[in-house]
């Protein structure tokens, strides 16, 4: 696990000590968009027209911000049209590999050993962590962007005219609302797990655990009189907040330490879960031992045997009920 430094490789973990134990994560570098006739979305430059076997997109099946953007493509009929790598799980000295093991499917575009070779490629002075989702693309031989709210924004509407489905997570109506929710749960949950989990200080630890069931207790709330977060029809928000809730129980409870609760003891944060997991398509991208093996096995710091736990056994797929609460 390293970073990448003028395009040459080195080998270090998160600087915790410049921050008094917190882990901080740095914000994403290649922000270019696909738009439906090529002119710029809103930050990086033109030139990336939304066309069918034009771009491909590296994922890891742990990442939950890859795994947002695994969703999208599923659920606008992407697949189709974008195809998809995915590294292996472990992620070793070198950072993300194609090495072949569970789950891996290998780059067809540069035969890559490492995502590192894909971020040198397309900047041969790449100065930056070595992140996954990317989304490549093909023509151009470039990164367009590596920052997965982006991608599912523009997954969600750039290719409809290209044959997506027309299916939309972020109606203009409730924009707004969305971006909200998204700045409450980016922070307090999606990392703050791994501020919890990557804190090097009891303080640090302490605050961000904190800050996680403060967050959890709020949505629990919210989510006692609605279906979804936002009201009754399924937005980003959601499956933003869905990438971290499916890895809780199963990984941030005991590998992050956010073990105050768990999700099943949640009622509703519980059956929302399952809810969305059972939406068609979705339990398809959801690989729990793949995400257990890349967790438990790759963060030494944090557990130097690497050995992964046997449980627990938690089921996703039993039935819900929620559907009574868009149906008044
Ligand atoms: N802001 C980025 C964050 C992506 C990210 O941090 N991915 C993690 C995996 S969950 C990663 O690749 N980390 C490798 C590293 O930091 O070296 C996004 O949302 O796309």
């Amino acid at each position: 696990m390293g970073l990448l430094v003028e395009g040459k490789w080195q080998d270090t973990w998160y600087d915790t000590q410049s921050t008094g134990g917190k882990f901080e994560r740095k914000a994403s570098s290649f922000r270019n968009w696909i738009t439906k006739d090529g002119s710029a979305g809103p930050s990086g430059i033109g030139g990336f027209k939304a066309e069918a076997d034009r771009y491909h997109l590296y994922v890891s099946l742990a990442c939950p911000w890859a795994h947002r953007t695994i969703i999208y493509r599923t659920l606008k009929g992407l697949d189709k049209m974008i195809s998809m790598s995915v590294v292996n799980a472990f992620m070793g000295e070198e950072g993300w590999s194609f090495e072949p093991g569970e789950g891996v499917v290998p780059d067809p575009i540069l035969g890559a050993k490492y995502a590192h070779q894909l971020y040198t490629e397309a900047d041969p002075n790449y100065t930056g962590r070595v992140t996954v989702p990317i989304l490549w693309d093909k023509h151009t031989h470039t990164i367009v962007s590596n920052e997965s709210a982006e991608i599912i924004r523009m997954f969600n509407s750039a290719f409809d005219e290209v044959g997506a489905t027309a299916l939309d997570f972020a109606p203009e109506s409730l924009i707004r609302e969305i971006d909200q929710m998204n700045d409450y749960i980016y922070p307090n949950i999606n990392n703050g797990v791994y501020r919890a989990g990557f804190a090097t200080t009891q303080h640090a630890y302490d605050d961000a655990v904190d800050e996680v069931f403060t967050a959890l207790d709020t949505l629990e709330s919210r989510l006692e009189s609605q279906r979804y977060l936002i009201g009754d029809e399924i937005t980003e928000a959601d499956w933003r907040l869905f990438t971290t809730l499916v890895r809780f129980d199963p990984v941030y409870v005991g590998h992050f330490k956010c073990n105050k609760k768990r999700i099943v003891d949640y009622p509703n944060l519980w059956g929302y879960l399952r809810d969305l997991y059972q939406q068609p398509g979705i339990a398809n991208t959801v690989d729990i031992p793949y995400i257990k093996a890349h967790y438990y096995g790759s963060h030494e710091s944090i557990n130097p045997t690497r050995i992964v736990p046997k449980g627990p056994l938690v089921d996703f797929t039993t039935e819900h009920h929620r559907e009574k609460l868009s149906e008044k």
